[in-house]
């Protein structure tokens, strides 16, 4: 019998999370971040974030860190001083700009996740969603749903398939699960289905910088 502290076989060496730069008002927002970052040590995962200490972000952060894993903070330079951000457990990878944040964040992670947060949360979430959509990487993308707080988000996305914006087989890009245990398990699930525009190849260099040689999925 499989027992709770069993390590579990993951597809995913590192996941990238987004996440709220402020904790949120409930409770259950910031259980949800440390619950994530311990489904991802029990999956010998490491992790890929914006940097430093603050909000959501630093929870996350120190559960996986605390956990044994490797955490990887993307900051860009002006964010650096410690009085802005707080303290980066783990790496910390400098960057010239939010550009380039993004683009470091996705090249070193072989799946996203969105915990709850704001603008920079939801502008991370829905660039690697694009990308997917245009075929610049096949990475699970995963949102987690805590206490429902993606839920407008989730219906007006089913408007715009609705209203013809969105391609019913892009919708299916965006995985969510209100557990981080169950999101996980879906995105270790997860197949692409969505047709790209262009090939992965074609994009690597332009978009991640990779030289073409070079696979992203592991
Ligand atoms: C006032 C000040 C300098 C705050 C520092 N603020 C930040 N520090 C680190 N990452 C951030 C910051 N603001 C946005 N981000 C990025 O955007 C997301 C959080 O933005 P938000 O709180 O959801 O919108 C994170 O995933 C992170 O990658």
């Amino acid at each position: 019998m499989e027992i709770e502290t069993e390590m579990k076989q993951s597809r995913f060496g590192r996941i990238c999370v987004f996440c709220g730069s402020s904790q949120g008002k409930k409770t259950s927002y910031q259980d949800a971040a440390i619950e994530l970052g311990k489904e991802l040590v029990s999956r010998n995962i490491d992790l890929v974030y914006g940097g430093g200490s603050i909000g959501l972000m630093g929870l996350v952060s120190q559960a996986v860190h605390d956990g044994g894993r490797h955490v990887i903070g993307v900051i860009p330079k002006t964010l650096m001083p410690r009085e802005l951000t707080g303290e980066t457990v783990g790496e910390v990878k400098a960057v010239a700009d939010m550009h380039q944040r993004k683009a470091e964040m996705a090249r070193h992670s072989d799946a996203f996740i969105a915990l709850p947060g704001g603008y920079g949360t939801l502008e991370e979430l829905l660039e690697v969603i694009t990308w997917a959509q245009l075929g610049i990487h096949d990475k699970p993308v995963g949102l987690l749903n805590v206490d429902g707080y993606y839920n407008s988000l989730l219906s007006f996305i089913d408007k715009a398939v609705e209203e013809g914006f969105i391609s019913p087989s892009a919708r299916h890009i965006i995985v969510s699960a209100p557990t981080a245990r169950e999101l996980v398990k879906n995105l270790e699930e997860y197949v692409p289905c969505h047709e790209s525009v262009a090939s992965k190849l074609s994009w690597e260099t332009e978009q991640l910088g990779y030289p073409q040689t070079y696979a992203i999925s592991r």
